[in-house]
């Protein structure tokens, strides 16, 4: 796994002094796995390129150098925990709303003395009631389609901050059918980025949303509203 993380850091021009940490990282995620729902992926090769090096492309995508962060639905950390462990000066807030995950990060965070990193317990809708506008970006991997996802994360970017939203190739559609809901919630998408992930031959798609003015005060709506009748 190191030699993987290595490599694939080194194309990328990212500082590979943080392996040992994703090393560590990743070890407490499979061990934690046996027990516990955290990843389907389980091959360390996999966890080094699907989960740990795709995260940390996401820093080659926007400067996050001293921004404050939040990953919206993280599940195990991803991508938040390794931009975190790879970017010190960012401060990262890993939001999900499935306790036992957000204490398995916790508790992770300060095994690695990662003081950049908060975790919080909490759904993406109900935060933003007291964090509306506190981020300079929010990112968001395999959360919920597009129109959905910008209702649960753009009410938590600053004007002038970004959504980075990770799709798969295939989403076309799916980009398609936000273009209304991003437009209502205050956004553009500035640029959509094709990838490959480090080390492997997976193409990703990465989603840039531009928040270029506030999202009115009535969105977030209530989880049920927005899951019945998703912005269009
Ligand atoms: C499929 S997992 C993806 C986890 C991680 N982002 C990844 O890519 O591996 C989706 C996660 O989003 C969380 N989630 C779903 N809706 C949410 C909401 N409204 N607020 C916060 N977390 C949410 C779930 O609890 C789950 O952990």
């Amino acid at each position: 796994m190191e030699e993987i993380l290595k490599q694939g850091l080194g194309s990328l021009g990212l500082d590979t002094a943080a392996v040992p940490q994703l090393t560590e990282f990743a070890r407490r995620l499979l061990e934690k796995n046996k027990v516990m729902n955290l990843t389907a992926i389980t091959e360390p090769k996999d966890v080094a390129t699907l989960h740990l090096l795709d995260s940390a492309w996401l820093l080659t995508a926007a400067d996050c150098r001293g921004k404050a962060l939040v990953d919206v639905g993280t599940g195990a950390g991803f991508p938040g925990m390794p931009m975190g462990i790879l970017e010190p000066t960012a401060q990262l807030t890993l939001l999900d709303s499935l306790g036992k995950r957000i204490d398995f990060l916790q508790e992770t965070a300060r095994a690695l003395h990662l003081q950049n990193i908060t975790c919080v317990h909490a759904r993406a809708e109900e935060f933003a009631g007291q964090h509306r506008e506190g981020f300079d970006l929010a990112v968001s991997r395999a959360v919920a389609a597009l129109p959905m996802l910008c209702e649960l994360a753009m009410p938590l970017v600053k004007t002038e901050g970004l959504f980075l939203a990770m799709k798969s190739v295939e989403s076309d559609g799916e980009i398609e059918s936000a273009r209304g809901a991003i437009g209502q919630l205050g956004g553009k998408i500035e640029k959509i980025l094709d990838y490959t992930v480090p080390c492997t031959e997976v193409r990703h798609r990465l989603v840039v949303i531009r928040k270029v003015r506030p999202t009115p005060s009535q969105f977030p709506r209530p989880f049920a509203k927005i899951k019945k009748s998703p912005l269009k």
